[in-house]
């Protein structure tokens, strides 16, 4: 059992600063995804936590002792990297098995041991077969058995789903976490999919060019995005910003009037799609819709707001026609208020 405290990490590649000051704590049993767009840094701050990669300057401590400089066997950490590597010449048994015969355990536990990560993971039809008898989701399977096979304190993984088809990653999700849960493992997570960080995690740290822009539970990240790139690359369709006037301190739409808290005459509204109710027109923010599509389970309106693009989402029993006008009622404790100048999220009111 572990936490881990990352201080202030920096690292660069040449002139590339790839991480510029990361600082981040993980409580012990603590689930925490590293969630971002591609290239930012986060496969790069698991690889220098599992000690794969020396950082330009800062420390990691894992339970309280300082791992920088040890090898990553020393570290007490057990990793699931996106290639993952099975033994070709070992069957599933022996691969899951790698890291408990590293650590001499007793051929009871073992088989105990082996038997429970490769039912937890659906691999038990394959044990006795090698590598290249089984598929890419398979093997990665196999990997994630290894890793949790030898119950780890601390557990490293990045994007281990990535090669699953889509039911098969919901199916793991869903049987990761409660097995991590369980078994009381601090895990950090890199994945570039907000879904899976949103379904796994008790913490989300939004990683953006090589910085953390917010850390928080999924809910906090999703409702208060700390800046405007969190809330447009977690959520699904993406937060909509519509840049409002701003008249002593308030902003009027329609019926509604809301106080805000704006130095200048302009002010970002951050508007989850979901929070809407439809009104009539001119009670409230209206949507010139331009395309209407049924989803589902809801109906998806994509068109524009004050001239603005925005995508919002009614029930699915609403029958709207592309072309229409349609009026849209804000709820006030929904509602994200950002800076048009640094796209930072004003505070929510207590
Ligand atoms: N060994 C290296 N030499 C030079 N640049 C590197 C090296 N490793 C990573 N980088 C650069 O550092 C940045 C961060 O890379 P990293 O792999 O950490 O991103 P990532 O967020 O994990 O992205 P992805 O999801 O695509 O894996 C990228 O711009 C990458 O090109």
């Amino acid at each position: 059992m572990a936490n881990i405290v990352i201080d202030n990490i920096k690292k660069s590649f040449g002139a590339f600063q790839a991480l510029k000051g990361v600082s981040l704590t993980i409580n012990d049993g603590e689930f925490v995804s590293l969630l971002g767009p591609s290239g930012c840094g986060k496969t790069t701050l698991l690889r220098i936590i599992a000690g794969l990669e020396t950082a330009t300057s800062g420390d990691i401590r894992i339970g309280e002792r300082s791992v920088i400089g040890l090898p990553p066997k020393d570290r007490g950490l057990a990793m699931v990297f996106q290639n993952y590597a099975v033994f070709p010449h070992m069957t599933v048994f022996e691969n899951v098995a790698f890291g408990l015969r590293m650590q001499k355990a007793d051929e009871a536990r073992v088989k105990k041991q082996v038997e429970k990560a490769a039912g937890l993971l659906h691999i038990e039809p394959y044990l006795d077969r090698y590598p290249n008898k089984l598929s890419g989701g398979q093997r990665q399977r196999v990997a994630v058995a290894r890793a949790l096979a030898v119950e780890p304190g601390v557990l490293l993984m990045d994007e281990p789903l990535s090669n699953l088809d889509a039911l098969l990653r919901l199916e793991m999700r869903t049987e990761l976490k409660t097995v991590l849960q369980e078994a009381g493992t601090t895990t950090i997570y890199v994945t570039h999919d907000q879904t899976e960080a949103m379904g796994l995690s008790d913490r989300i740290a939004v990683v953006h060019d090589g910085r953390i822009e917010q850390v928080g539970t999924p809910v906090e990240v999703y409702n208060h995005p700390a800046t405007r790139f969190v809330g447009s690359f977690i959520g699904n369709p993406p937060m909509n910003f519509i840049t409002m006037p701003v008249n002593n301190g308030q902003v009027a739409v329609g019926a509604q009037t809301f106080a805000v808290p704006a130095k200048g005459s302009e002010i970002v509204l951050g508007l989850r799609g979901e929070t809407v109710e439809r009104t009539s027109t001119g009670q409230g923010l209206d949507i010139q819709v331009r395309v209407a599509e049924p989803m589902g389970p809801h109906l998806l309106l994509t068109g524009s707001i004050l001239g603005q693009p925005a995508r919002v989402i009614l029930p699915a029993t609403e029958a709207v026609k592309n072309g229409e006008i349609v009026g849209l009622k804000l709820d006030a404790s929904r509602l994200t208020w950002l800076s048009p100048e640094s796209g930072v999220s004003y505070p929510v009111a207590a």
